[in-house]
């Protein structure tokens, strides 16, 4: 068995605008996905996700190579369920040169789904990382971010980012702006992230954006906006200027507001942030449901979101300064 994990992330700055060539800043957070890969002599993929409920069903899965899968819920929810393994194990195969491989994928992970952390891109860099080295070939981390790059944009209708899957490969706070991706110094951020047990559909939600953007002059501009606050929010990263951050990060959260991708229990979680004396919060990911970003060095944030309803749970995270791990 082969076995690699990779970390989720917190956007400070920059999603949705990012997919129309903004630069945007995400950090990796030490919530990590581990994905074990065993080679089958079959040909058969065989995915063991005990996370992935779709209804409370947990999906036994033979993917493109194999039978279908073993529960009864629409084509359509189990491609959105399964489509990123899947797109994963494509990406091996074509890297590997090796169309006929076959596996046992198990999953296990910290971080919700769905919720903006970035499951998607973690669970896509441990797979593919963990795959190509189970077939002998050890992938440099930039054709790791690309592979998994390529499996997002793939499974989201050509509407993705390298951001994500940038960060999950190389860990620490990044910059991508179009296919320029780099890791950037950042200090020691006071990350606290308030989560609403939701979650959203990434597609749908950039699909929405991609509409308003196209129909409104002014929601192209408000697009820019977020670029304009993402360049200043680089500055203040520099610096160390946590109250300038703040103060970004919470214009940040107006603009996506602005753009319909916040949600009343997101709102309300920024809201407590802000009410506890945090530097500023935001939504972070997709938006629609799922989790916010706030920075507070002090405990009274997570205190103020753990008595605010619509919040099931409130953590500190820590920046993961490693992205994909070889662990076996
Ligand atoms: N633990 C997991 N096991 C299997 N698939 C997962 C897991 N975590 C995430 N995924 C995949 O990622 C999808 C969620 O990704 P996405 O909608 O982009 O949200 P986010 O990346 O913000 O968590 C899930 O529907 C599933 O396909
Ligand atoms: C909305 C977007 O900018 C980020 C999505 O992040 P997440 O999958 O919700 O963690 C899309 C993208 O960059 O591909
Ligand atoms: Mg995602």
């Amino acid at each position: 068995m082969t076995l690699s994990s990779a970390p989720g992330k917190v956007y400070l700055f920059g999603e949705h605008a990012v997919v129309y060539g903004e630069p945007a800043v995400p950090c990796a957070i030490e919530r990590r996905a581990r994905v074990g890969v065993q080679q089958r002599d079959d040909g058969k993929l065989r995915v063991n996700a005990e996370d992935l409920s779709l209804d409370g069903f947990t999906v036994e899965y033979d993917g493109a190579a194999g039978e279908g899968p073993d529960v009864d819920v629409s084509e359509s929810l189990l491609d959105a369920a399964m489509g990123y393994v899947d797109g994963a194990i494509e990406q091996v195969r074509e890297v590997t040169g090796n169309d006929e491989a076959g596996f046992d994928v198990t999953i296990e992970s910290d971080i919700p789904l769905g919720a903006g952390l970035g499951s998607s891109a973690a669970v896509v860099v441990a797979a593919i990382d963990a795959a190509a080295r189970e077939l002998g070939v050890t992938l440099d981390v930039d054709e790791l971010a690309e592979r998994a790059y390529r499996t997002e944009y793939q499974v989201q209708d050509g509407q993705a980012s390298r951001a994500d899957t940038f960060c999950s490969a190389t860990g620490g706070a990044v910059r991508v702006e179009g296919d320029d991706c780099r890791v950037i110094e950042a200090p020691d951020l006071p990350i606290v992230i308030g989560f609403d047990g939701g979650a959203g559909d990434t597609g749908q939600l950039v699909s929405g954006v991609r509409t308003l953007r196209e129909e409104y002059e002014f929601a192209a501009d408000t697009v820019e906006a977020i670029g304009d606050v993402v360049r200043n929010g680089e500055d203040a990263l520099a610096d160390g200027d946590l109250e300038e951050l703040g103060r970004l990060m919470d214009f940040n959260h107006g603009l996506l507001s602005a753009l319909g991708v916040s949600s009343r229990s997101l709102d309300t979680m920024v809201w407590a942030a802000r009410d506890a004396d945090a530097y500023g919060a935001k939504l972070t990911g997709a938006g629609g449901g799922g989790c916010i970003v706030a920075l507070d060095p002090t405990p009274e944030t997570e205190t103020a979101l753990s008595f605010t309803p619509g919040c099931e749970d409130a953590f500190r995270a820590e920046l993961a300064d490693e992205g994909v791990k070889r662990l076996e």
